[in-house]
C-alpha cells in the first residue's frame, strides 16, 4: 500500500508529534510503517515503546510491525496497564516502597475484605497524584508490601515511581528511543502526566487519537489531554482526515451527525439506510437472518465475518445471540483477558495458540521470557507441554484437570515467581465454560460478528447493523434532579454520539441502522420503544437512503 502525501510526512517526521486521525484515515498504517523504520536504527538492547487501548490492538499492531521477520528489538507492546505495571511498578516500586512480602498479585479493590474497601473509598482511577495525600500514599504502600496492587492505583502507583526512581529514569533513557500512545483522546491524567515526563527525557513522543472517538469518559478518560498536547509548542501536529475505510455516503453521514454544517461529498448511491422492525429483539434477529443472503449479494460480500452486528449493551448482545440463527461468534471479553496478573496473561495467549494456528508457540514464549534465557532442558520440557497442549485441544472432548496441569506446567517454567492463585481459578472458570473458552477461538469466515460497539473499536467491516437505536437506550437518558422521571436528562451526550460515530465508521461499504417498535427494558420486559434522538438529530434522516420507513 502506497502512503498518501499526509501519510509520508507523519512517517518521515523524526520528531515529537501528535496525529489527530478521522477514523478509517490509516493511522494504525502510519503507527506501523514508523515503528518499522525506527527498528532499523536500533540497538539490540533498545526499543520503542507502543501503547495500544486493548490487547486485540495491541497484538494488531505488533503483527503489522513484524512483518517479514522483521526484529523489534527490546520493544514493548502492550496496554497502558500492562506497561506501567511491567515496566515501572514492580521493577522499580520496590526500590521506593521496599520488597513485597509476597509475590505481587494485581487485583480490583472490591476483593479486599469489606472493612477495607470502606477505607479506600476515595481510591479512584483518574485521582491525580499532587490530590493524593500522605496517608493515602501510606495505604498503597501498605498493600504494595504485603504483594498486592490495586487495579485503581496503577496511575497514582506509576506516577509516583517514575517521578521518584533515579534508576527507572536511567532505565527509559537506556532502553527506550519512542513512545507511541495510541487512542489518546482516552488518556487517564496520570497517563499524561507520564507521558510527558518520559518524553521530557529526551524520548521521542507520538500521540495519535481522535476527540470524536472518544468513548470511555465513564472510566475517568479525559479527550482534553489530546487537545492539551495539540496545544503544546514541544509537539508538531499532524492531521489524517482523509477516509480510505468508508463509502462517501458513511463518510457524509457521520461528518453531519458531528457538525451539520459539512461540507457533503459527492456520492452516486447513499449506503447508510434504516429499517424499523414491528416487534422487539427476537424478530430484528429474525428480520437478519432473513436479509443476510440478499445484503452478501447485493454488496459483493463474499464472506459473514465481514459483516458486523454491533449494539450498545450486553443485554441486547445475549438476545441476538440467543436468537440470530444466521452462523455468529459474539466476541466478549473475559475475566482471564482482563486479569492483569502474569499467569493469567500467560493462560490467555496460550489458549489462543490452542486455538488458532497463526499464533506461535515460540511467541507466547517469549512474550515473558526471552528463547535465549531458557536453558536447553526447559526447552526440551517446554516442546513437551506444547504437543501435549495441541493434544488436548485435538480431542474431541476436553479434559479440563489436564489441560490446566499443562498450562500450570509451562507457567512454573517460563514465570515460576509469578504463581497465582486466582489466574488459576480464572483459567478454571473459562475452560468449565464453552461460551467463554469460545471467545479465544478465532472466528471462521463464514461466522457473523457480533459485538459491542465499544469493542469495535478500531476495527472494520464490510456491512454493519447498527442496534440499540432507542430513545433511553442511545444516548442514555437518566432522571433529572430529585429522580424526577418526568425530566430526564442526558447522562452523556457527547460521548454517546461518540460511540454512534464509531459504529457507523466501522462499515466500509454500507450500514443499516436498525431499531423496532417494542424492546427489552432493563428488567427484562418487554416495552414501546421511542426512536433514538440521534435517528433525527438536524434533519439526518435527510441524507439517509431513502425508503417507506424514514
Ligand atoms: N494510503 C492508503 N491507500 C489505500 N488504503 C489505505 C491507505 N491508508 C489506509 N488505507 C486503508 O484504510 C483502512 C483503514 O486503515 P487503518 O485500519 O490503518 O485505519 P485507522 O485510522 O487505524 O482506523 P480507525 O481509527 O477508524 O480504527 C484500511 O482498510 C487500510 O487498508
Amino acid at each position: 500500500m502506497k502512503p498518501t502525501e499526509q501519510q509520508s510526512d507523519i512517517i518521515g517526521h523524526g520528531g515529537n508529534s501528535v496525529i489527530i486521525a478521522a477514523p478509517g484515515s490509516g493511522k494504525t498504517f502510519v503507527i506501523s510503517e514508523k515503528i518499522k523504520l525506527i527498528f532499523d536504527t536500533l540497538e539490540e538492547y533498545q526499543g520503542v515503546i507502543a501503547i495500544s487501548y486493548t490487547n486485540k490492538a495491541s497484538n494488531e499492531l505488533q503483527s503489522r510491525c513484524l512483518t517479514k521477520g522483521i526484529n523489534p528489538k527490546s520493544s514493548f507492546f502492550g496496554t497502558i496497564d500492562r506497561f506501567f505495571i511491567g515496566e515501572i511498578i514492580i521493577p522499580f516500586g520496590k526500590h521506593i516502597f521496599g520488597l513485597p512480602n509476597r509475590e505481587i498479585q494485581i487485583i480490583k479493590s472490591d476483593r479486599l475484605p469489606k472493612d477495607e474497601q470502606k477505607t479506600l473509598e476515595w481510591l479512584q482511577r483518574n485521582l491525580k497524584l499532587d490530590h493524593l495525600s500522605a496517608e493515602q500514599l501510606d495505604m498503597l504502600v501498605y498493600y504494595f508490601r504485603n504483594g498486592i496492587i490495586l487495579i485503581e492505583s496503577i496511575g497514582l502507583l506509576a506516577n509516583y515511581v517514575f517521578n521518584k526512581s533515579i534508576a527507572c529514569k536511567k532505565y527509559f533513557l537506556a532502553k527506550y528511543k519512542y513512545i507511541f500512545i495510541d487512542e489518546y483522546q482516552d488518556s487517564g491524567a496520570n497517563q499524561h502526566d507520564i507521558f510527558l515526563a518520559i518524553n521530557a527525557l529526551g524520548i521521542v513522543g507520538v500521540a495519535v487519537g481522535d476527540l470524536n472517538q472518544s468513548i470511555y469518559a465513564f472510566s475517568g478518560k479525559s479527550s482534553v489531554f489530546l487537545d492539551n498536547l495539540s496545544s503544546n509548542p514541544d509537539f508538531r501536529v499532524f492531521k489524517l482526515d482523509k477516509n480510505h475505510r468508508c463509502h462517501p455516503s458513511i463518510i457524509n453521514y457521520t461528518n453531519y451527525l458531528l457538525d451539520p454544517s459539512t461540507e457533503l461529498l459527492p456520492s452516486d448511491t447513499n449506503q447508510v439506510y434504516f429499517k424499523r422492525v414491528e416487534g422487539a429483539e427476537v424478530e430484528i434477529t429474525k428480520y437478519i437472518d432473513g436479509v443476510v443472503t440478499s445484503i452478501k449479494s447485493k454488496f459483493e460480500i463474499s464472506k459473514n465475518k465481514d459483516i458486523a452486528v454491533l449494539v450498545r449493551g450486553t443485554r441486547t448482545l445475549d438476545l441476538i445471540d440467543k436468537n440470530l440463527q444466521t452462523p455468529h461468534k459474539v466476541f466478549v471479553t473475559t475475566d482471564l483477558d482482563l486479569s492483569l496478573n502474569v499467569w493469567s496473561s500467560l493462560f490467555a495467549r496460550l489458549l489462543y495458540f490452542a486455538f488458532d494456528a497463526n499464533v506461535r508457540f515460540i511467541e507466547v514464549i517469549e512474550e515473558f521470557k526471552p528463547a535465549e534465557k531458557i536453558v536447553r532442558n526447559d526447552i526440551k520440557r517446554l516442546l513437551e507441554l506444547k504437543r501435549a497442549a495441541i493434544g488436548e485441544f485435538a480431542k474431541a472432548a476436553l479434559d479440563k484437570q489436564a489441560v490446566i496441569d499443562c498450562f500450570i506446567a509451562i507457567a512454573k517454567i517460563i514465570a515460576p515467581n509469578a504463581e497465582n492463585e486466582e489466574s488459576i481459578s480464572l483459567l478454571d472458570q473459562v475452560i468449565s465454560d464453552d461460551a467463554l473458552l469460545s471467545t479465544f477461538r478465532p472466528a471462521t469466515s463464514e461466522e457473523i460478528t457480533v459485538m459491542t460497539i465499544h469493542k469495535s473499536k478500531g476495527l472494520e467491516f464490510d456491512f454493519v447493523f447498527h442496534l440499540d437505536l432507542y430513545e433511553y437506550v442511545l444516548p442514555q437518558k437518566g432522571p433529572g434532579p430529585d429522580k424526577d422521571w418526568n425530566n430526564p436528562i442526558y447522562t452523556n451526550w457527547t460521548q454517546d454520539i461518540n460511540l454512534h460515530y464509531v459504529a457507523i465508521s466501522r462499515a466500509r461499504k454500507a450500514c443499516l441502522l436498525i431499531n423496532s417498535t417494542k424492546r427489552t427494558n432493563s428488567g427484562g420486559k418487554i416495552i414501546d420503544a421511542r426512536d433514538s434522538e440521534f435517528l433525527s438529530k438536524d434533519n439526518i434522516q435527510d441524507i439517509r437512503y431513502k425508503n417507506k420507513n424514514t
